[in-house]
């Protein structure tokens, strides 16, 4: 009727007036943050950061909610705040309000097939008092958290390579920080050069060089080295991918992979002395040449894994890429090493600045087992474990094996029959150890006649009677 029968003059004029005198007397300040700034391809960061934020705190508030599901393997609901939905938030003591919504407008109306476009948008209110905080300090902190989130609620891939492309699945491994069985300090020394690593973006920035980090973790097999990096990932949150040096054709089709790697990833190239013949390579090539030429060997593969073909990969193209490629790569990436041989390695590739971090994993300590020994067992203390300390410090055992004494056997778990299996296993283990040490020294004290003689019976020449004794000590 206002619109019918005021002219338009006078409709103009009192719509401005009103507006005024409305923002005079509301004490209410409105911001709008729209789904798309802008180009329209374009989602706004600001928006999506809100998204992110307010679902967290929506599902606990609103009464209409959008429920989408994502595609991972568990399937997973997530619930988010439906069109026109109020939530309200409350920051340092101040209660502000949210509200969703949508602008709908029907774009191309001369086309033949009009598309309805539909805009979503957030409005926070809050009262003009607070304007400083809202402005400043809140609204810097939802984006803080909405991303953060996002980061948290990515699904994470362990990738391989296959040829010269990588496939993926969804990386969902239990380890963490918490149930790998280490020193504590060592432990917290890792976990704090990683955290340090991974929010130190401006100080890599000021210093001029690739946001990375290079680890080699090297140790006994069953010592947790594929375990740590899989708690890696999980500290941080990072993608794995599982670089395969074997498949690899050569430096071009290793720097397409390389490059091909996400920001926030582990690269790891497991058993380094196993996947390429690093150091026999090397060796074979100076003797050849009769020069020590460090960097550039060609690394043959074994044949039977490229099909019959050498592998170009070279070491100096491995290192390269480490060291430079990334550099004009955004974002951060860990790249991890493990190998059973520390000593076989090529000083070249472990030397400082290329792998930044050497970790050794070892045989398991008593202060390790206490952590094995609550994680399966969920025992602080037991009066066997006097016993233990003495035989894990007077033999070897990896955590592997000591966890596998620590598998509860029956279904109650009975802790009591763990321990004393593995202390069964301690003994054993030592027992085996002297006889060993004691064949050994044997060896060694006997004359170069008996050496050869025992060389002898190793290679099935029991042709006397004295020599058929030690065949039988033997065995
Ligand atoms: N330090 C540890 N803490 C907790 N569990 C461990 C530890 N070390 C080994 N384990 C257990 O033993 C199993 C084997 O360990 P893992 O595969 O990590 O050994 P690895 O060092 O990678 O061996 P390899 O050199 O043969 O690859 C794991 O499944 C894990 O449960
Ligand atoms: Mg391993």
């Amino acid at each position: 009727m206002f619109k019918q029968y005021c002219p338009y003059q006078l409709q103009n004029y009192f719509e401005k007036h009103s507006k005024s005198v409305f923002t005079f007397v509301y004490p209410f300040i409105q911001i709008t943050f729209n789904e798309f700034t802008g180009d329209r391809f374009m989602r706004s960061e600001a928006y999506s950061a809100i998204e992110n934020y307010l679902d967290s705190s929506s599902s606990m508030q609103a009464k209409r909610l959008k429920a989408d599901v994502v595609k991972n393997s568990t399937r997973s609901l997530v619930l988010s705040m439906d069109d026109f939905e109020e939530v309200t938030d409350e920051f340092q003591g101040v209660k502000l309000r949210w509200a969703s919504g949508k602008h709908i407008s029907k774009t191309q109306p001369f086309s033949f097939y009009p598309v309805t476009d539909e805009r979503m948008y957030y409005t926070l209110t809050f009262h003009k008092r607070h304007r400083n905080l809202i402005l400043g300090t809140y609204l810097s902190h939802v984006l803080k958290e909405g991303d953060a989130i996002k980061v948290k609620n990515r699904q994470r891939k362990l990738y391989t390579n296959g040829g010269s492309y990588w496939r993926h699945v969804v990386f969902e491994h239990p380890a963490s920080f918490e149930t790998i069985a280490m020193e504590a300090d060592k432990k917290k020394e890792i976990m704090d050069d990683l955290i340090t690593f991974s929010q130190a973006e401006e100080f890599y920035a000021r210093i001029g060089r690739a946001w990375k980090r290079g680890y080699l973790l090297y140790g006994p097999p069953g010592t947790g080295k594929s375990t740590m990096i899989a708690a890696m990932a999980n500290l941080l949150n990072y993608d794995i991918y599982d670089l395969e040096l074997t498949s690899v054709k050569d430096n071009t089709e290793l720097r397409k992979l390389l490059i091909e790697t996400s920001s926030r990833s582990i690269i790891v190239i497991e058993d380094i002395d196993c996947s390429l013949d690093l150091t026999g390579q090397r060796k074979k090539k100076n003797e050849e040449q009769g020069r020590g030429d460090e960097k550039d060997p060609k690394l043959k593969l074994p044949k039977e894994e490229t099909g019959g073909k050498q592998s170009q990969v070279t070491l100096s193209g491995l290192l390269n890429f480490i060291d430079g490629l990334w550099s004009a790569c955004k974002g951060e990436r860990l790249v991890v090493f493990t190998t059973n041989f520390f000593e076989k390695l090529d000083p070249a590739l472990i030397r400082k600045g290329r792998m930044d971090k050497h970790i050794e994993l070892s045989y398991c300590s008593f202060e390790a087992f206490k952590v094995l020994a609550k994680n399966y067992l969920r025992i602080e203390t037991h009066h066997l474990y006097a016993k233990i300390q003495e035989l894990l410090g007077e033999t070897k055992m990896t955590p592997a094996e000591v966890a596998e004494h620590l598998m509860p056997k029956t279904l109650p778990g009975d802790s009591k029959v763990c321990l004393e299996g593995l202390i069964a296993g301690l003994e054993k283990a030592k027992e085996d150890a002297r006889l060993k040490a004691e064949e050994e020294a044997r060896e060694k004290g006997s004359s170069p006649e008996e050496n050869a003689k025992e060389q002898g019976i190793e290679n099935g020449l029991c042709d006397n009677g004295n020599t058929e004794l030690k065949c039988k000590e033997k065995e």
